[in-house]
């Protein structure tokens, strides 16, 4: 078992995948033993996590996941431990595994309970291993059957877990999770994120659902133990994190000159003049960032007729569309594009070797089929693309709704991958590159402090500097969305996160 470090990529599957791997490795061990060592490996941690607790609370669902539950407070009792569980199964209808560590449990003398020890304090712990993989019904977006709502002793029990000052352990995955999408199914979303302590062992596999949409801000922090059954992981589903160099300059000969690691233009800022909204600024912090971030050398086209002003970074050169040498560069293509961008999408889309598009630039390929076919026709071209949308944009160019989009953050961003024929970014809690006939990566990194206005800028210059400097499609975006949450994660605490100063920290 061990914490899951974000430094490293670590192997994601969904939970049919996992649901393989558990036959595989249930056919070639005695009856029961998958449960024994999920049950052990809960009760290790229990007891790593809180090793001064008065009490265990083990909330047990129905189905195996309770019999996790079930197994891991035998262990604890057997240790020493004032346990209670309670548990909402019933030894005739429990599955068989569950009903054998029903059994174990009650011939050990471990106490049940109908509810929560009313005591529970902030040094104690609770189990959640009411609701596992079970749960889970993958779907595309807008798919999936219909869940019905948590019952009366489900809702209380959830209730107990969410509003205990106790640390929480939740068995697999928080109940209500579900570990493919990170969505709560119906009903289970909690009214607001716990203030107790949080942690997740995930068994036998990690899968994407802790990783995105609610699942960071569920799970806590994760830990993994594949009980004993790695060896035997089917293919993986996705990646989480990525290990793609930080920045590609260290590995550069000496004899570098500024055309070797590219050039970048940055084309958007629509001007004040054009619809009374001056959108210049993130032009800049696109270009700031690609700066930043290795390129060698920056350009910025404002979309800002007759506009005289001068760069605020000496570094940054500015140049008129129509001076653009499009097949030279890597461009960026509708930060603060406006409805400017438009007219250069043609030039931009036909032309530029390496495109990056986001904001505005994604908003007009949605609305215009002609844009999005030439958009479709670079991959044949041999031209790379990366388009960096978050849920709205790419509810946009899916023609569907962000609700769906987020239902499933990793199907949408491969759907997006596929019918545009280039790499996607969606951007979000736990952000998802997708490549066509590439493993899609979930990163790790980034937190709240992302959410201010010229972050996503930021990203797209950022992105823009590393496809320069030669990366593919695949490994710019993915780890330049690592880097851009790294940054965020190292932040100094008393510091306000703005997107200037974050282009300038990046690496
Ligand atoms: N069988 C085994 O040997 C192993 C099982 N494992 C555990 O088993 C879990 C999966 O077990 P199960 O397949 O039994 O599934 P779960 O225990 O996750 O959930 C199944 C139960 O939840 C109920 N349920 C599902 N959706 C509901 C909803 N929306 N509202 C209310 N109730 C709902 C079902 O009626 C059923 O009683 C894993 O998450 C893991 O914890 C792991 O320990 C690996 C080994
Ligand atoms: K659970």
């Amino acid at each position: 078992m061990h914490a899951i470090s974000l430094e490293r990529k670590h192997a994601l599957h969904s939970v049919a995948a996992t649901r393989t791997l558990e036959a595989a490795a249930a056919a070639g061990l005695p009856a029961h033993t998958l449960m024994r060592r999920a049950g052990a490996a809960t009760a290790r941690l229990a007891l790593a996590l809180a090793p001064h607790a008065r009490h265990v609370w083990i909330a047990c669902g129905r189905g195996n996941n309770g019999g996790d539950g079930l197994e891991a407070a035998l262990c604890l009792h057997l240790a020493g431990r004032a346990v209670s569980v309670t548990w909402l199964g019933e030894p005739d209808a429990a599955p068989a595994d569950a009903r054998a560590a029903w059994q174990r449990a009650s011939e050990a003398g471990v106490v049940f309970a109908p509810g929560p020890p009313t005591d529970l304090g902030p040094g104690d712990l609770c189990i959640d291993a009411l609701l596992g993989i079970g749960l889970s019904a993958s779907a595309l977006p807008g798919g999936g059957p219909p869940r019905h709502a948590p019952s009366g002793a489900l809702q209380e029990l959830l209730q107990a877990l969410r509003t205990s000052q106790a640390m929480v352990l939740a068995v697999d995955v928080p109940s209500g999770l579900d570990a493919d999408t990170g969505q709560y199914a119906d009903g289970f979303a909690p009214d607001s994120i716990p203030m107790a302590p949080r942690h997740t062992l995930s068994l036998l596999t990690l899968k994407p659902g802790l990783f995105t949409a609610q699942g960071r801000d569920a799970c806590g922090s994760v830990w993994l133990d594949d009980l004993g059954c790695g060896a035997l992981a089917p293919r993986a589903t996705a990646q989480l994190g990525t290990e793609h160099p930080v920045n590609a300059r260290p590995q550069a000969p000496h004899a570098s000159h500024k055309g070797s690691f590219g050039d970048v233009a940055v084309v958007g800022g629509e001007g004040l003049a054009a619809r009374g909204m001056g959108m210049t600024g993130a032009a800049w912090l696109a270009a700031r960032a690609a700066l930043h971030g290795g390129a060698g050398r920056v350009m910025v086209a404002l979309l800002d007729e007759g506009a005289t002003t001068a760069p605020p970074w000496p570094e940054l050169m500015l140049r008129r569309v129509d001076a653009l040498d499009w097949p030279q560069l890597t461009a960026v293509c509708g930060c603060g594009g406006g409805e400017a961008v438009r007219a250069v999408l043609p030039a931009a889309l036909a032309r530029a070797p390496r495109l990056v598009l986001d904001a505005d630039g994604l908003n007009a390929v949605a609305g215009d089929g002609a844009l999005a076919r030439a958009l479709r026709a670079r991959a044949d071209a041999g031209l790379a693309s990366i388009l960096t949308p978050h849920p709205l944009e790419a509810a946009r160019l899916l023609q569907c709704t962000t609700a769906q989009v987020q239902a499933n953050r990793l199907a949408a961003a491969q759907a997006l991958a596929g019918r545009y024929a280039c790499t996607v970014v969606l951007k979000g809690s736990g952000s998802v590159t997708a490549s066509p006939g590439e493993l899609p990566v979930i990163n790790a990194r980034g937190n709240a402090r992302l959410a201010t206005a010229g972050t996503g800028d930021v990203l797209a210059g950022l992105i823009g500097a590393r496809l320069a400097q030669g990366l593919t499609p695949h490994q710019a975006a993915s780890s330049a969305v690592q880097a851009h949450g790294a940054a965020a994660d190292h932040w100094p605490a008393h510091q306000a996160l703005t997107a200037s100063a974050l282009a300038a920290a990046l690496q």
